[in-house]
Order: structure tokens, then C-alpha cells, then sequence
């Protein structure tokens, strides 16, 4: 088993590389199945086990794919098959994200119903309604969703009980084939619903609205396939602007879109970081004293849930209270007993988790129970009194192509190790 060290005390500097964003490859690679026409060129592809995840659904539905040098080219003209196995389903909810796609290519589709996960129960209903109303039958049972429809899916208005990102784009990509005009309302607005909506009208679809709160589609007879360079990833951005201010240090964000990230640019100012927005990226200068503030998170525009976790790190940091409301996820606070085995002072109220500080942290061994809290609790390690050690990777690999390289570049003291090696590492760093 492999786990993260990190000793801390060592300040952040330097530049940092933001890869393609997670959030917006999953579904861009879901699209491309749309496409009957010539190969699909995805550019800026994360190296990420979601990624080559999405790789195997792809393939099990007999779509050629080929995924090099950040390079994923999909051929989807052969006949395709039309099933996911829960095998996928399970390591990554994101592969519910072929319904669509499959839906309005062959006009059925069977996947694995997607469990619950660490931070909620996370129901697709929403996803389904919307299909149903375009016309499909959906049934579940022995653990698959089964959606079918004779002909094409037909156009119609569809209201989102919540602005749900992943029935967003499973509609928008069931919509684009369908017959007549689709109308959804009360859609996420996240930059990767825009990113989406790009390669779909790349393709050829008609797609409007997107980025705003209601969505129109024209259904087009076919799509084709383009060359799409996916979105950088905000919250890898983020993750490393938190980490840059924890230390006090400085360091410029690459790629970094400060118009996709509004609110932590908000919220970590109001806490006294100073942030210089440039034409190619984010510079991150961390303050003496980090101010306490309130953050509620919301659908985009709103606090991002993704970036909680990394947030509360550089809260435990900060001088007075804070209190941290989640809204989107039921259960994402499993992080804060991690925090308080690092003497985080965090007390949770419902959904909101008080933290008081400033506290110094201390190294311990904690686990990291999703990708985004293992993000975080390295974060907390990089300002920690002696070693952190951070278990549970599996879960960082789903979101971060690096992450312990590219921290050690700004200058951490950090390493990834196997576990009978980790006492190496000890000692290598207290000869240092
Ligand atoms: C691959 C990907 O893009 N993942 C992101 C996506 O997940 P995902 O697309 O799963 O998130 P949703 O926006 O759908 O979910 C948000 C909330 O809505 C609820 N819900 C959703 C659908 C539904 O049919 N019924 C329902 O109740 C969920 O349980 C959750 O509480 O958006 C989340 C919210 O920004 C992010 O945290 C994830 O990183
Ligand atoms: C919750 C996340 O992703 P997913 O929806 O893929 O689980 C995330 O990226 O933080």
C-alpha cells in the first residue's frame, strides 16, 4: 500500500502546471460516442484512473480508443454494444454518464445503478425523469437501470428539481439527437456544462444556453468528430492556490481560469490572500495571519463543494471562527475527523462544521475518505508540526495526476512511498 509523507514547514514557491479538468474530460469522452461520423481528438486529457476507467467503458461498448500523450482519440462508427457492468460503475460514478449518449445513438441502454459513495447517497432520478420525458421507458432492477426507446427520443421541457450537474449533461447529450427542441430548466451552470455544450455544437449539435440557467436543443440527424481541448481544471487549481497560501508562500497557478473560480478567489482574499489575476494564470501570495470566514457551498456560481474539504484545511489556520455549511452532499464531512486526529478544533452542527482557530496542527496518520478530503489533508500536512502520513490513495489518483511531485517542485518536503519504505523517508529527510 502507498502512502503520501509529508514533513511541514517548508513555504510554497514557485510555478504549477493546471491539468485538464476531471469534470469536464468525463463527459466530453461520454459525448463522443455520439459521433457516427470520422474519430474524435480529445486534447488536454488528464492522466487519471477515471480516466482510463472511462477508457474501459468505452471500449466494453465496443468503441475503438486509443489514449496517449494526453491525447484521447475515439472512434465510435462500429456497432455498439450497450451495456455498463457495475465493475466500472462502482470505481466511478461519471460512467452513468453513457445513458445519454447511448439512449440517442441506438436507442437503449443498460447500466449498473450506481451506489452511494462517501460523501452521499447521490441519486440519478433527476437523470431519469429527463429521459423519460423525451419518451424512454426506464426500468430498474437486479441492479441495472435498463432505458429504452423504439425510434427517436422526442424534444421537450424538462424542469430540474436541482441544478444537478451530471443529469444536466446526461439530458443535454440525450437531447442532441432527439426529434425537435429539448428545454431544460434550472440546469447546472459550472464552466464544464459550458465546455460540454462547446464539443457538442463542435460536432454539430445546436446547443444553447449553456453557462446560464436554462438550456435549449435543437435534435440534429448527426454528429461528427472534432479535435476539443477540455477545460483546465479548477479545482486542481484551487487545491494548489489553498496549498500556496497555507504556507505562507507564492506561487503562480498556470492555466488557472479566474473567471471559473469566483468564489474561492472571493473567499480567500476576504481571508487576506493575495491573488494577482494574470492572462495565463494565478498568483497566489499567502498572508502572516489567515482571517476566519463563513463559507456555504452551492451549485456554480455558488462555494464549490469540490474545494470544501481543501478550504476547511486553510480555515484550521485561521484566526476566529468559521463555519462551513455544506449544502450539495449530505455526508462530505468526513474529512473533519481526520482534521481533528491532526488537532483540528472543529465541532460538526448538522451541516455545517465550526471551525475554530487558529490551531497548530500536529503529523499524524489519517486517511483520506475522498478525493477531495485527501487533497486537503495532505494540504494540512504541508503546515503540520513533523510527518503526516496520508493513507487511502486510490482516492487522490481519481482526481490528481501528480500531486506529490508537484508540491515537492514548489519546494515540500513531501514523498509517496510503499509502506515498508516509509521509515526510509524518515530517516533520508532528518539527515537532510
Ligand atoms: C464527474 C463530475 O462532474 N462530478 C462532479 C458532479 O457530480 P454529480 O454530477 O454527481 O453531482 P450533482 O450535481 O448531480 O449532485 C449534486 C447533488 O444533487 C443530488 N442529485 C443529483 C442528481 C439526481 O438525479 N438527484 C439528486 O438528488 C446529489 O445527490 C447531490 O446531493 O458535480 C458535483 C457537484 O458540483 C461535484 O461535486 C462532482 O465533482
Ligand atoms: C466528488 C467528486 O467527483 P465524482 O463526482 O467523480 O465522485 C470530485 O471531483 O470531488
Amino acid at each position: 500500500m502507498e502512502k503520501i509523507i509529508v514533513r511541514g514547514g517548508n513555504k510554497l514557491h514557485g510555478s504549477v502546471k493546471v491539468e485538464g479538468a476531471k469534470n469536464a474530460v468525463l463527459p466530453v469522452i461520454a459525448a463522443s460516442i455520439l459521433a457516427e461520423n470520422g474519430n474524435s481528438v480529445i486534447e488536454e486529457v488528464p492522466s487519471l484512473t477515471d480516466v482510463y476507467t472511462m477508457k474501459e467503458v468505452l471500449t466494453n461498448l465496443n468503441v475503438a480508443v486509443d489514449y496517449e500523450d494526453g491525447r484521447f482519440v475515439v472512434h465510435a462508427n462500429r456497432a455498439l454494444k450497450t451495456e455498463a457492468p457495475f465493475e466500472y460503475v462502482r470505481k466511478m460514478r461519471a460512467s452513468f454518464l453513457v445513458m445519454g449518449p447511448l439512449l440517442a445513438r441506438v436507442g437503449r441502454a443498460r447500466i449498473a445503478l450506481p451506489g452511494g459513495c462517501a460523501i452521499g447517497s447521490r441519486p440519478i432520478e433527476q437523470h431519469l425523469k429527463g429521459f423519460e420525458a423525451m419518451g424512454a421507458t426506464v426500468e430498474i432492477g437486479n441492479g441495472f437501470i435498463e432505458a429504452r426507446i423504439d425510434g427517436k427520443l422526442q424534444g421537450t421541457k424538462i424542469y430540474l428539481d436541482f441544478p444537478s450537474v451530471g443529469a444536466t449533461e446526461n439530458i443535454m447529450m440525450a437531447a442532441v439527437l432527439a426529434e425537435g427542441t429539448t428545454i431544460i430548466e434550472n440546469v447546472a451552470e459550472e464552466p464544464e456544462i459550458v465546455d460540454l455544450a462547446n464539443y457538442l455544437n463542435a460536432m454539430g449539435a445546436k446547443v444553447r444556453g449553456a453557462g446560464t440557467g436554462v438550456i435549449k436543443i435543437e435534435g440534429v440527424a448527426a454528429l461528427h468528430g472534432v479535435v476539443h481541448s477540455v477545460i483546465p481544471d479548477r479545482i486542481e487549481a484551487g487545491t494548489f492556490m489553498v496549498a500556496a497560501a497555507i504556507t505562507g508562500g507564492d506561487v503562480f497557478v498556470e492555466g488557472a481560469i479566474a473567471e471559473h473560480m469566483r468564489p474561492l478567489v472571493a473567499k480567500m482574499r476576504e481571508m487576506g490572500v493575495e491573488i494577482q489575476e494574470g492572462e495565463t494564470g494565478l498568483r497566489v501570495i499567502g498572508p502572516e495571519v489567515l482571517k476566519a470566514v463563513d463559507i456555504k457551498t452551492m451549485p456554480h456560481p455558488g462555494f464549490p463543494t469540490d474545494m470544501q474539504a481543501q478550504m476547511m484545511a486553510l480555515l484550521i489556520r485561521a484566526e476566529g471562527t468559521s463555519v462551513v455549511t455544506e449544502t450539495v452532499f449530505e455526508n462530505r464531512f468526513m474529512h473533519v475527523e481526520e482534521f481533528r486526529r491532526m488537532n483540528g478544533n472543529i465541532k460538526i452542527e448538522g451541516r455545517s462544521a465550526i471551525v475554530s482557530g487558529p490551531t497548530s496542527l500536529q503529523g499524524a496518520e489519517v486517511g483520506a475518505t475522498d478525493l477531495r478530503a485527501g487533497a486537503a489533508l495532505v494540504i494540512a500536512g504541508l503546515v503540520a508540526d513533523g510527518y503526516t502520513r496520508v493513507t487511502e490513495l486510490k482516492h487522490l489518483d481519481r482526481g490528481y495526476v501528480g500531486l506529490t511531485e508537484k508540491l515537492k517542485a514548489l519546494g515540500a518536503d513531501i514523498e509517496r512511498v510503499e509502506e515498508q519504505l516509509e521509515n526510509e523517508f524518515e530517516k533520508t529527510a532528518e539527515l537532510l
